[in-house]
Order: C-alpha cells, then sequence, then structure tokens
C-alpha cells in the first residue's frame, strides 16, 4: 500500500471551550519511528487517541493506514497495536494466559511464549497480572501491542516506570521492529534522550500545534543554534547569543589584543533547549534561533 502512514491537516480538538489542538498537521512515512513529545497537556494523548479511532475530532482531516479513524472498521482496527497510557487491568489473568487469549483475536499472531522471552517475561508466565512490578506490567503492555503484528505501533509513554536496563532493552526491541519488520511506531515521550535513540523524527507539540519538527540531529543543530557567549569590557558585563560561539571569541580575542576578560561560553544542552521551548514559546523558523 502506498500513501504515508499517518497524515493529519488542520487537525483540531476542542473540549468544552478549550481548544487543544488547534491545527495539527503531520505526516509520518510507513516504517518510520516517530516521536511526539511537548509538555503535560500539549495534547500527546489527545492526538494519537484521535488517530487511533478512540476519540472524535472537532476538526480537520486525518487518513492513518489509507482510512477516516472516524469511519475505518475492525479491519483497520486490526492492523494497530496500541499500548496506552493507562491500559485497564486485568489482575486476576495469568500473564501467559492473557497474551494467548489476546493473540486468539488476530489472523496471524506471534508466539505468546517467544513474546514473553524477548520482553523478559518468561519467569512471569504463570504469575497474575496484578503481582507484576509496574516496569514489569507494562513491558506486558507492549507485549499485548505488538502481539497480532501489527502494521502501526501507538505506544504512549512506554517507558515510564521502566528501571534503566529495561528501558535499554526496550529501545532494542523497538529498534528491532522497525528495522526488522518494516512496523511504523508514533511513540510520545517526556524522555529527549528516549527520543533521539530511538525516533526517525521528532515533533514537539507546544500550544496545540506542531511548533517544530525533524531528525534528532536537524533538530539538536536547529536549537542549539543560539550559544550564549559573556564578557566584561569597559568594566560592564557584556552578553551576545549566536550560533558560532568560536568565531565571536576570534573577534573579541582581536579586539581585546589578547585574553577576553570574563569570557564565558555556554551551549544549551537540547534537554534546556528543550525546555525552553516548551515553556517560553518556540520561533517557528530556525533563521530566528540563529539570530
Ligand atoms: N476527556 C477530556 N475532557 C476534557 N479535557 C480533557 C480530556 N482529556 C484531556 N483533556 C485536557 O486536554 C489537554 C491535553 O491533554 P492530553 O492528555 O492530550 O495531553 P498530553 O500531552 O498527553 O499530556 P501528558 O504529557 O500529561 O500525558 C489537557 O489540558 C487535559 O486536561
Amino acid at each position: 500500500m502506498t500513501g504515508p502512514a499517518i497524515r493529519t491537516r488542520g487537525l483540531r480538538m476542542r473540549y468544552g471551550r478549550t481548544e487543544v489542538l488547534r491545527g495539527v498537521d503531520l505526516e509520518i512515512a510507513r516504517g518510520e519511528v516517530f516521536a511526539l513529545l511537548g509538555p503535560n497537556g500539549a495534547g500527546k494523548t489527545t492526538t494519537i487517541e484521535i488517530l487511533e479511532g478512540f476519540r472524535r475530532r472537532s476538526g480537520g482531516e486525518v487518513t492513518v493506514l489509507g482510512a477516516d479513524p472516524k469511519r475505518a472498521g475492525e479491519r483497520w482496527r486490526g492492523r494497530l497495536g496500541i499500548v496506552l497510557q493507562d491500559w485497564r487491568d486485568h489482575p486476576r489473568w495469568g500473564v501467559r494466559q492473557l497474551l494467548a487469549h489476546m493473540a486468539g483475536f488476530y489472523p496471524d499472531p506471534r508466539d505468546p511464549d517467544e513474546l514473553l522471552e524477548t520482553m523478559g517475561l518468561t519467569a512471569q508466565a504463570g504469575q497474575t497480572v496484578g503481582r507484576l512490578s509496574g516496569g514489569q506490567r507494562r513491558r506486558l503492555d507492549v507485549a499485548l501491542g505488538i502481539v497480532g503484528r501489527p502494521e502501526l505501533l501507538f505506544l504512549d509513554e512506554p517507558t515510564a516506570g521502566f528501571d534503566p536496563r529495561a528501558r535499554h532493552e526496550f529501545h532494542g526491541l523497538i529498534g528491532g521492529l522497525a528495522r526488522d519488520e518494516g512496523m511504523t511506531i508514533l511513540l510520545t515521550t517526556h524522555d529527549l534522550a528516549e527520543a533521539e535513540r530511538l525516533a526517525d523524527r521528532i515533533a514537539i507539540l507546544v500550544g496545540g500545534a506542531v511548533a517544530v519538527c525533524g531528525t534528532p540531529a536537524g533538530l539538536a543543530d536547529r536549537v542549539r543554534a543560539g550559544s550564549w557567549v559573556r564578557w566584561i569590557e569597559d568594566g560592564t558585563e557584556r552578553a551576545a547569543t549566536t550560533p558560532d560561539p568560536s568565531l565571536l571569541a576570534w573577534e573579541l580575542h582581536q579586539r581585546f589584543g589578547g585574553p577576553v576578560p570574563g569570557l564565558e561560553i555556554r551551549r544549551p544542552s537540547l534537554e534546556e533547549t528543550y525546555l525552553g521551548l516548551t515553556t517560553a514559546g518556540v520561533p517557528t523558523e530556525p533563521e530566528r534561533t540563529a539570530a
């Protein structure tokens, strides 16, 4: 099938009088791993719930695997894998029992035992779901999301509550699903390092619209464009923001004819810049950050 896996144009959502999404434009290619970032309440979950067909949008166009989620049926839904933020609990089910039960709904499911092994849950196979730790529960959620070999996988904050080892293993698993099986993956996360590591492209949602979107490297260049340079001149502290701090330092060095008093150069981390973007708004053109 041709065409992008996901396409939205002018997607809008209003809860009562509050407009949460104000024209979200996204285009996610088949086989792409795409991360949606944004502060709490930015509308990430709302966006993916609309894409999954769980929520009716207020406006705009949406196509997911060639269909409008508003009208798509069960066969379309069977091509999606969904890992929600708060999955309904099945505390009395056995881990393997639940996975095998869910596998039964799909025409070509993964083998539940192999999947438990991949997810590091073999030892918990006979345990009831209610007795799993938070991280184990999350891994089971992901197993349930991929048991039907979905073409498109939605992961809403998949690694929340994971310890570093589980997170590392999970990143390997997601990389493998995309690389080896060509699965399209849309994930939301608050972890910038996770987005950089996993995603082919990242979009940051601010104020109900996509503020920036690009590859992790492109985004890093773009948001890191402004470095702060400070120095003392005529007894006064001076400061400038520049995309090329070494050039400015060299110019100052020439001007002073030697060492520059109080010279300090600081390059904001991606994390700091992300925080800046999401609290103070963001210039939409890269040139403006580089001014
Ligand atoms: N069913 C609802 N009714 C009314 N308001 C809602 C509803 N669901 C979400 N909202 C509001 O919409 C906004 C966006 O919520 P959403 O859960 O989509 O954000 P998010 O980016 O996923 O946040 P988080 O990072 O905290 O998960 C929030 O202000 C939230 O309170």
